[in-house]
């Protein structure tokens, strides 16, 4: 059987629609305009690839995008404080600061300075809190995307097998409470998960993110499963660099029923929620109604 195809890609413009819509109704009946500030430390070349691709998106959806280019050795009061004056800026409804940072910054501090209600990306300690415990947050956006996905392509998800692969802050622990709150039988699998060969061909949804290239070959996969691929691998293959996920395609989809394709599934997806978690914030802001289809 050859798996459907969940296009990441075509899915994600429909959330920029939707979110274009919805700025623009707040440009004409309220006058505001959401505003996402990207701060960026370093030069990490393919850092720099998504921030420019996130600003470019912002300003398509009719928002308002300020990049923060910062020094590599640029200090930790520094960054606190450029954190301090986005969180007291009111045009601004959405910050997001680049992961990973240069290692003499603490990722925990400075995600924990960023004002919760503006914490785009889901990482502020309040927010993985309120996700916890089922309660209105900011949800980080590639399970938000992956989550999307999903509910698209099934409908419910009410007492699916799902296995989560990765135990990621960013990414594994918080799909894994997305499903749960749709009412998944959840498994986090990890590298020290015992037969993980097994624990996976027990899934009806497998979702992908340690970040190893192909690392999941298709024997592991149910038949008719549904494969979300969330691995972002850059590797070179018979000279060429060529980007892969954390699944092997082809023998994948020779028995998922859906697979995310890598690139064109989830990547897509994350900066389109970034959008949506950035309209949905304005929104929150302003005492207004919550954008109907973009949340979790
Ligand atoms: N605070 C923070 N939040 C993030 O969300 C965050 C981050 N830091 N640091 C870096 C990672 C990476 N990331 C990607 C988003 C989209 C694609 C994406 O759209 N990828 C395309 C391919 C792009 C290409 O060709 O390189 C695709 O999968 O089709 C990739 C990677 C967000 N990140």
């Amino acid at each position: 059987m050859a798996a459907n195809i969940i296009d990441g890609k075509a899915f994600a413009a429909t959330v920029r629609e939707k979110v274009a819509g919805h700025v623009a109704r707040l440009k004409e009946e309220h006058g505001i305009t959401p505003g996402l500030a990207v701060v960026l430390v370093g030069e990490d070349p393919a850092s720099q690839v998504y921030v420019r691709s996130k600003g470019k998106q912002t300003v398509e959806v009719g928002m308002n995008s300020y990049e923060h280019k910062l020094d590599a050795a640029t200090s930790e009061a520094d960054l606190l404080a450029v954190v301090d004056q986005l969180n007291n800026d009111p045009n601004v409804h959405g910050i997001l600061v680049q992961l990973p940072l240069p290692g003499h910054l603490n990722e925990d501090l400075i995600i924990n300075s960023i004002a919760p209600e503006k914490d785009v990306d889901g990482f502020h300690i309040s927010n993985v809190g309120l996700l916890g415990t089922g309660q209105k947050s900011m949800v980080p956006c590639t399970p938000l995307g992956c989550l999307m996905m999903l509910r698209d392509y099934h409908g419910s998800l009410s007492g699916m097998d799902a296995v989560v692969i990765g135990r990621s802050n960013i990414v594994g622990k918080p799909m894994a409470q997305l499903l749960l709150g749709d009412s998944c039988t959840v498994t986090i699998a990890h590298s020290r998960t015992k037969d993980l060969p097994e624990v996976v061909r027990r899934a009806d949804i497998v979702v992908a993110a340690v970040g190893r290239p192909e690392m999941v070959p298709g024997d592991w996969i149910k038949e008719g499963a549904t494969v979300i691929d969330v691995g972002i691998n850059r590797i070179e293959r018979d000279g060429k660099n060529k980007l892969v996920g954390d699944v092997d395609f082809a023998s994948c989809a020779e028995r998922a029923g859906a697979i995310t394709p890598v690139p064109g599934g989830v990547g897509p997806m994350t900066i389109a929620c970034l959008l949506a978690n950035t309209v949905t914030a304005c929104c929150r802001a302003n005492g207004l109604a919550e954008p109907e289809g973009l949340t979790a």
